[in-house]
């Protein structure tokens, strides 16, 4: 987004101790075998029958209905359900994501969000827990159409405003936006990545990226909010890393 240098007035936790994006120095992260073999990351999600899209001033966002859940991996015992996803991106190819690897810039990053629903009793009381969410983060890079995500790409051109809301009748699963490799990631504490930046997210970044083709990048760049602005660019840039270890669950 255009003023995450202005964050730090309003909302303090800009400059805190586990804030997000960060660059991943994949020469630095931990390998971490624990999160491998039975409790290996796992999502069980149900398809969605329609497809809510939402333009909410600074993203497209497809609200979840379905009680679709990710569990393993980093997340322990804990069943997180999928809430909405939503997504980052650049004026050009040659930016957009969130986090970055070793210092590259994907074309976007796709984040799909999920709540504690062992702890908390709705994503509005888990958001603000240490523990409270795990968002799983996608790199996006031109080339082949991904198919799962045309319903999105042939329909955010409508939502002209913010705030606008838009049902498609179409099936979704959730599972077929994900890369075919999810067994290889990175994951690291950190927070939401704009306001109210609140250190409540288990980041898991798949080191996979999944491909969109150069019309669907261009669909989102042609999104506006009701200002008549280009959302593009609606990325933050790289966090200090502080205190934190990265973990990674390959070789
Ligand atoms: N970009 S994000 O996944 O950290 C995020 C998810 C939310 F649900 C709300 C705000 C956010 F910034
Ligand atoms: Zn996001």
């Amino acid at each position: 987004m255009k003023r995450p240098s202005t964050w730090g007035k309003d909302f303090p936790i800009a400059n805190g101790e586990r804030q997000s994006p960060i660059d991943i120095v994949t020469s630095a992260a931990e390998y971490d075998s624990d999160v491998q073999g039975s409790n290996a990351l796992s999502t069980n999600y149900t398809p969605e029958s329609e497809v809510k899209l939402v333009n909410n001033g600074h993203s497209i966002m497809c609200q979840i209905t379905k009680k679709g859940v990710l569990t393993g991996g980093p997340l322990g015992k804990d069943e997180y359900r999928l809430e909405q996803f939503h997504l980052h991106w650049g004026a050009e190819d040659g930016r957009g994501s969130e986090h970055t690897v070793d210092g590259k810039m994907y074309a976007s990053e796709l984040h799909l969000v999920h709540w504690n629903a062992s702890k908390y009793s709705s994503f509005a009381d888990a958001v603000q827990k240490p523990d409270g969410l795990a968002v799983l983060g996608i790199f996006i890079t031109p080339g082949v159409a991904c198919n799962q995500f045309k319903v999105i790409s042939d329909n955010c051109g409508k939502l002209k405003t913010s705030g606008a809301e838009m049902t498609v009748d179409t099936t979704l699963d959730p599972t077929l936006l994900l890369p075919s490799n999810t067994s290889d990631y990175w994951t690291y504490l950190g927070s939401l990545t704009t306001p109210p930046l609140f250190e409540s997210v288990t980041w898991i970044v798949f080191k996979e990226p999944v491909e969109y083709s150069k019309e669907q990048l261009l669909a989102l760049r042609n999104l506006v909010d009701s200002d008549g602005n280009h959302m593009q660019d609606n990325y933050r840039p790289p966090a200090a890393l502080k205190q934190r270890k990265v973990k990674k669950t390959f070789t």
